[in-house]
């Protein structure tokens, strides 16, 4: 069907990356041994106009609430992309909006993602181009889903010292006294100005441990979420216990440096991801 088609990268030494032209979404990222890195709900609904749960959804022109629009995270996530070219390594997916559909947004764009697989290495940039005539404010964020193999033997580095804005509190500041980020309990929070590298150490997956590790450029915060129990089964297309098996680590453009996006101007942000394994060279 035309409005779910899938793209496959692959390397040479096996590892496997799907991408779909609806919402220009990264489905799936697997090693040789099909283990896949990336965590898409059993639950998930694949079914247009509603957002896939796992993956990563491209949040834009809307992180969560920060913008003018009422439906949380923008609407790409929600479109079918056009798929611009693809090869074994590298696909490119383009939205393009006119600025008529939701009056709150009334501001024309094109927005091109780019991923690209090479052997221990994925990395998604994201281009926006304001093809209209007047400045486009705009917020993002690379809604990254990792599989994990328990949200109890996760910890994130990275982020200690930063300030975080905590939206299970009011999006109260506060500070991150932590070397090792944990997660008793639902944690959903946007760090400001983080670093350009994080990581996310799950000590429990399959051959003696994991390390993602998260580069971003162009992208000031990051968010970090792991909904917990209450919130999931609340989640017709999560649950339990799939929660437990994700964590969500988003290089995001929210709050530090808004962009307003001049006529004719355009801006760019990426990530790159890479896997470590004990004793395993990918
Ligand atoms: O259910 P959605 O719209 O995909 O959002 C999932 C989560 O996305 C995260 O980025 C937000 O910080 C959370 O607050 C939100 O619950």
């Amino acid at each position: 069907m035309d409005s779910l088609q899938n793209v496959t990268l692959k390397t040479q030494s096996g590892q496997t990356a799907v991408v779909s032209t609806y919402a220009g979404h990264l489905l799936s990222w697997t090693n040789a041994e099909g283990q896949d890195y990336i965590f898409m709900s059993k639950n998930a609904v694949f079914a247009p106009p509603k957002a896939i749960r796992g993956g990563v959804p491209v949040c834009f022109p809307q992180f969560s609430n920060f913008g003018p629009l009422a439906q949380q995270h923008g609407f790409v996530r929600n479109k079918q992309w056009r798929l611009v070219e693809s090869n074994e390594w590298s696909v490119t997916l383009s939205y393009t909006y006119d600025g008529t559909e939701f009056p709150d947004y009334p501001h024309a764009f094109e927005l091109i993602t780019r991923m690209e697989l090479c052997d221990d290495n994925l990395e998604q940039t994201l281009t926006v181009k304001n093809t209209g005539s007047s400045p486009m404010p705009f917020t993002a964020a690379l809604h990254t889903y990792y599989t994990v193999s328990d949200i109890s033997n996760v910890t994130v580095e990275g982020l200690k010292g930063l300030e975080y804005l905590d939206s299970t509190d009011g999006r109260k500041q506060k500070y991150e006294a932590a070397e090792a980020v944990a997660f008793p309990g639902e944690v959903d929070r946007i760090y400001l100005k983080a670093p350009e590298v994080i990581k996310i150490h799950d000590s429990g997956a399959p051959g003696g441990g994991r390390t993602y590790e998260v580069r971003k450029r162009g992208f000031p915060d990051a968010v970090l979420w792991n909904p917990a129990e209450a919130k999931a089964v609340a989640m017709a297309d999560l649950g339990s216990p799939e929660w437990k098996r994700m964590v969500c680590l988003e290089p995001g453009l929210v709050v530090s440096d808004p962009v307003k996006l001049a006529a004719g101007e355009s801006w760019s942000g990426a990530q790159s991801l890479r896997v470590h394994r004990p004793g395993v060279k990918l």
